[in-house]
């Protein structure tokens, strides 16, 4: 793969960000009394003085002195909000992709909701509250570890680029995480979660910061390849972006440069969360979470952003996507390979090599200017590459026999090419099938899948990444005021797939930042 027509996503440093005052729109922007205005402290948030104006401040800039204003300053309580993102698939590439090669990922339309509501100003405690984990943890704002956050030689901005955790500040939360879900037997991952809120929440917030609930519900299958933790970590990143007004739109009528600032600001700092549950990640998943639909995904060197080019024309591919409901963590099946790869370094980089090869021929295919979507064609050499890179995955040892019990019963099916996606070692794997698959061996096939406990998903590849629902109210499909406020009982009773989407009302008043294609 070149270099040359990979676009490089704010592939600057810190210091090189744009050179101009970061307008930030709260979502929708917020009048009061008519004014738009952000002063410090109101919503209790203090937006200014760590984010927008200090990056001017960084960058020389004298900002205009702001209309002093002749009403008295009210602290309005900011209305309940709710953000989503998707999960994602791997079509080529997981493994290869943390050790520097190129990866193929789509989004899915299986999302997280984060509904985040804003307490009364008196009310000084954070609430995390990861309702299909069981997890329910309340902090006091006030003796959070500020002070080493918010240390000059320390402190983070909201554009910043943070490529590694700092382990002081990590340090820093172990005795906040002490008593966190005490006895119970995931408290392993749950304290994993709750870091990463609240290295995130310590790294954008402020003392200031206004008491909140953040209430979470998932439709992706937790740990099973499909990026459940990335998907949770855009909502987390997007929400306190929006929380302390750094973020602008989205909004239909956005430029696309501006929107793929934003859905890039919010993708490093879910980078950061990532970072606190796994450990090493690539970013692919945070990255697909983000922006949506399908991208080609490469990180060279770790402390540089990714390079992500769009594929606007990947294929609406007939994908059937099975859960072995094997658990396993991304973490060990990571770990697996790169101690091959120490144990076995010519090997092993062989094979990710291999894999790269696989990922840059299906990129070729879609970018090719004569491809016109699924051909018979097309599929046997989409389907073909899925074999092989399923295959290289095996030799690197991140298979499962419930995954190959899987390729198993399609091969003898003989009705499509399967593939474990993500880490492995159990979790999912999607199979590309055939267009001449007969409809009764498809149902005898999904028959047997169901007879031997595999969970089958109807998703759709290629939609859309982050998305808002400021105020977390249905518009009943107006867009005028009112409507039905998404209750946080509710949201946290909604049983299911069905129940959830129910809920969130999707497509009623969602808006979404839309990345940008041409380049
Ligand atoms: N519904 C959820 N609620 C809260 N946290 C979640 C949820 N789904 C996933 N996570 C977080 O992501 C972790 C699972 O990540 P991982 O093992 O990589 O699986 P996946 O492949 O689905 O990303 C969980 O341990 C938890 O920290
Ligand atoms: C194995 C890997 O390539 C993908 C992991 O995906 P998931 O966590 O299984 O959804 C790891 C990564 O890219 O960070």
């Amino acid at each position: 793969m070149t270099e040359s027509p990979i676009r490089r996503l704010n592939g600057m440093k810190a210091s090189a960000l744009p050179q101009r005052r970061t307008v930030a729109h709260f979502l929708p922007d917020n009048p009061v009394n008519g004014v738009s205005v952000h002063p410090k402290g109101e919503n209790g948030v203090d937006d200014s003085s760590d984010t927008a104006s200090t990056e001017s401040q960084m960058n020389g800039i004298e900002e205009p002195k702001r209309p002093t204003m002749s009403r008295k300053a009210s602290s309005p309580m900011a209305p309940t909000f709710m953000v989503s993102a998707p999960g994602k698939v791997i079509v080529f590439g997981e493994h290869a992709v943390v050790h520097g090669k190129a990866a193929m990922a789509a989004a899915i339309s299986l999302r997280s909701y984060l509904l985040v509501t804003t307490l009364s100003k008196s009310q000084r405690t954070i609430t995390l509250n990861f309702r299909d984990l069981g997890l329910n943890h309340t902090w006091d704002i006030d003796t959070l570890p500020w002070d080493k956050f918010h240390d000059p030689s320390k402190k983070k901005f909201y554009y910043s680029l943070v490529t590694e955790l700092d382990p002081e500040l990590v340090e820093s939360l172990e005795p906040h995480l002490q008593g966190v879900s005490k006895g119970h037997p995931d408290r392993k991952t749950h304290i994993r979660s709750a870091s990463a809120f609240l290295y995130l929440f310590l790294s954008l917030g402020s003392p200031q910061s206004p008491g909140a609930i953040y209430t979470l519900r998932s439709t992706i299958p937790i740990g099973a390849g499909l990026g459940s933790s990335a998907s949770v970590c855009v909502c987390l990143s997007s929400a306190l972006l929006l929380q302390i007004r750094t973020l602008a739109g989205p909004h239909p009528d956005q430029p696309p440069e501006e929107a793929e600032t934003q859905i890039e600001r919010i993708n490093r700092w879910a980078f950061v969360g990532e970072l606190c549950i796994h450990g090493n990640p690539s970013g692919v998943d945070n990255t697909v979470a983000a922006g949506g639909k399908a991208v080609i995904f490469r990180r060279f060197d770790y402390t540089k952003p990714p390079t992500v080019l769009p594929l606007p024309t990947f294929p609406e591919l007939p994908l059937l996507l099975v859960d072995t409901r094997q658990a396993r963590s991304t973490k060990t099946e990571v770990d697996k390979v790169s101690n091959l790869k120490s144990a076995h370094p010519i090997v092993t980089e062989s094979i990710l090599d291999a894999i790269d090869q696989v990922t840059c021929s299906a990129q070729r295919l879609i970018e090719d200017p004569n491809f016109e979507g699924i051909s018979e064609e097309t599929l046997a050499h989409f389907g073909t590459l899925i074999r092989i890179n399923h295959g290289f995955l095996v030799s690197l040892g991140v298979s499962h026999p419930r995954l190959e019990r899987i390729r198993e019963l399609v091969d003898y099916a003989d009705i499509g090419w399967t593939k474990l996606t993500g880490a492995g070692g159990g979790g999912c794997a999607i199979t590309l099938l055939r267009p001449e698959a007969k409809a009764e061996v498809r149902q005898q096939l999904e028959d047997n899948f169901a007879n031997e406990g595999f969970d089958r998903y109807e998703v759709t590849l290629g939609g859309d990444g982050v998305g808002v629902l400021y105020p977390a109210v249905l518009r009943n499909g107006t867009d005028e005021e009112g409507g039905e406020e998404i209750d946080q009982q509710k949201f946290e009773e909604a049983v299911g797939v069905e129940g959830i989407k129910r809920l969130v009302g999707v497509g009623e008043g969602w808006k979404y930042w839309q990345r940008a294609t041409t380049h």
